[in-house]
């Protein structure tokens, strides 16, 4: 089998020599050996490097029944969760299903409706006016169990559902997705009686799209977890080698490692297919929180073309020279649509009918690749074939393998997140969490 992502860093070799490639092998075999050897920083997170050869049958078979029941009686299952236990599979969900899945008439899978990702007021309570005559289920996701948006979130749901439908039937349309043993959720799951699937303890959240986290939402969109697992597996294997020439995840991370040292410091991700657009979200955390602390790491941003094209292109084009773009390339599309004629030619296009939507984006994609490197922005294209669960199961393997690398290249923890809890704490102690009270104080006085 070929490799399923491929890497094509032709249009960014001029900007740096070979010499300084060859140099990052020592780094990178050292990076490889924490990895592999399970001794770096954060090695009680290292579970994901297995979870797609995961052979717990018994728990699949669980997960399988539980998305086919989802499946045969929901209108609506609701994800609640954030970051790592809400972002793979919405990534998954929005590559791989229809775009207008919410408008189609005849379906038979529930629509999926993801909420906990914030604490917008108007939206949140816009989406029950939406759940009205809905049957609605529950997939409740948080590794913590304490999380306050997806904790607030499940409190809004669980009583409209329990209003809705009655304590003993909403208990029995939601499912959790917690930690084996401990947290507010797991004890809530317990006492009502709700169905429940573990986050492996040495996964971390955004590392977790092959387990329960990411499989159950994903199975309830009738998405293949077979085929996804087993993009992932076959990642793993042609993405285990030591060798950079031979380990296009590695070479990735070098690549990226390089251009840091070159002062280029943001990424940009480039899409052409909206479809991707999640998936962009998702690649953010991941290398987001991996990377971007002790005062290091790229920062990673994404662009969706052609659209962005006609905002941050001019920015791109010429803006300050401190940018690299990874572009996600699309081999083909999985549906055909061509450009048609138009009798007076008005639009003057008349030349392009006939022509395959696909291969006009593709263009656009090549003419995009040599702007921008004419402008001085090196560029990566990360490839897949089509977009489907195999490749897409193998590109996320790939962009986790890397980012683990790319953090101990850095010298930084990939696996943890310590700057996330300065917003958490000061949000508590300004709501007034018992506790909090000389925070709150200090805080108030700086406000305006
Ligand atoms: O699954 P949990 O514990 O609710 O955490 C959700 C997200 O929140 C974070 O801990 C950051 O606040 C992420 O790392 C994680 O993906």
């Amino acid at each position: 089998m070929t490799t399923p992502v491929s890497l094509n860093l032709h249009y960014a070799e001029p900007f740096y020599g070979e010499h300084e490639w060859q140099q990052l092998q020592p780094a990178v075999s050292e990076a490889h050996r924490l990895l592999h050897e399970g001794t770096g920083a954060g090695s009680d997170f290292l579970g994901w490097m297995d979870l797609p050869v995961n052979d717990d049958q018994e728990e699949r078979t669980r997960l399988e029944n539980a998305a086919a029941h989802i499946r045969a009686h929901a209108d609506v299952l609701l994800v609640i969760g954030i970051g790592g236990s809400s972002l793979g599979s919405k990534a998954v969900i929005s590559a791989l299903t229809h775009s207008f899945h919410a408008y189609l008439e005849d379906k038979d899978t529930p629509d999926i409706i993801f909420l906990g990702e914030h604490l917008g007021s108007d939206y949140t309570a816009e989406l029950f006016d939406a759940l009205a005559d809905k049957r609605v289920y529950v997939n409740v996701i948080s590794k913590s169990g304490t999380t306050t948006e997806p904790a607030i979130a499940f409190r809004f749901v669980k009583s409209w559902l329990e209003d809705t439908c009655g304590k003993e039937e909403a208990a029995r349309r939601i499912y959790a997705t917690t930690d084996r043993e401990k947290g507010a959720l797991k004890t809530l799951a317990h006492a009502e009686g709700y169905e429940t699937f573990v986050v492996p303890d040495d996964v971390g959240g955004r590392y977790s799209v092959f387990s329960p986290v990411g499989l159950l939402p994903i199975a309830v969109a009738g998405i293949s977890i077979s085929d996804l697992l087993a993009g992932g597996a076959e990642a793993r294997h042609a993405f285990a080698a030591e060798g950079l020439r031979h380990n296009p995840a590695y070479q990735y991370a070098a690549f990226r490692y390089l251009m840091y040292q070159k002062g280029k410091y943001i990424e940009l991700l480039s899409t052409y297919e909206p479809k991707l657009t999640d998936f962009s979200e998702w690649w953010k955390q991941l290398y987001g929180e991996s990377e971007g602390k002790d005062g290091k790491g790229l920062f990673p941003a994404s662009v969706k073309f052609t659209t962005d094209l006609h905002s941050m292109g001019q920015y791109i084009q010429e803006g300050r020279r401190h940018l690299f773009e990874t572009v996600l390339h699309i081999g083909t599309s999985t549906k055909e649509i061509k450009i048609p004629d138009m009798s007076g030619n008005e639009d003057g296009l008349n030349y392009l009918a006939g022509e395959r939507l696909h291969d006009v984006n593709e263009k656009a994609y090549q003419g995009t690749l040599l702007a921008h490197t004419d402008g001085n922005v090196p560029n990566a294209i990360v490839g897949i074939e089509r977009l489907d669960a195999y490749s897409l199961g193998a590109l996320i393997y790939f962009f986790e393998k890397a980012c683990a690398l790319s953090g101990y290249l850095l010298g930084v923890n990939p696996f943890d997140q310590p700057g996330v809890e300065s917003y958490k704490q000061n949000m508590f102690a300004l709501l007034g969490k018992p506790g909090y009270e000389k925070q709150r104080a200090e805080l108030e006085k700086r406000l305006d």
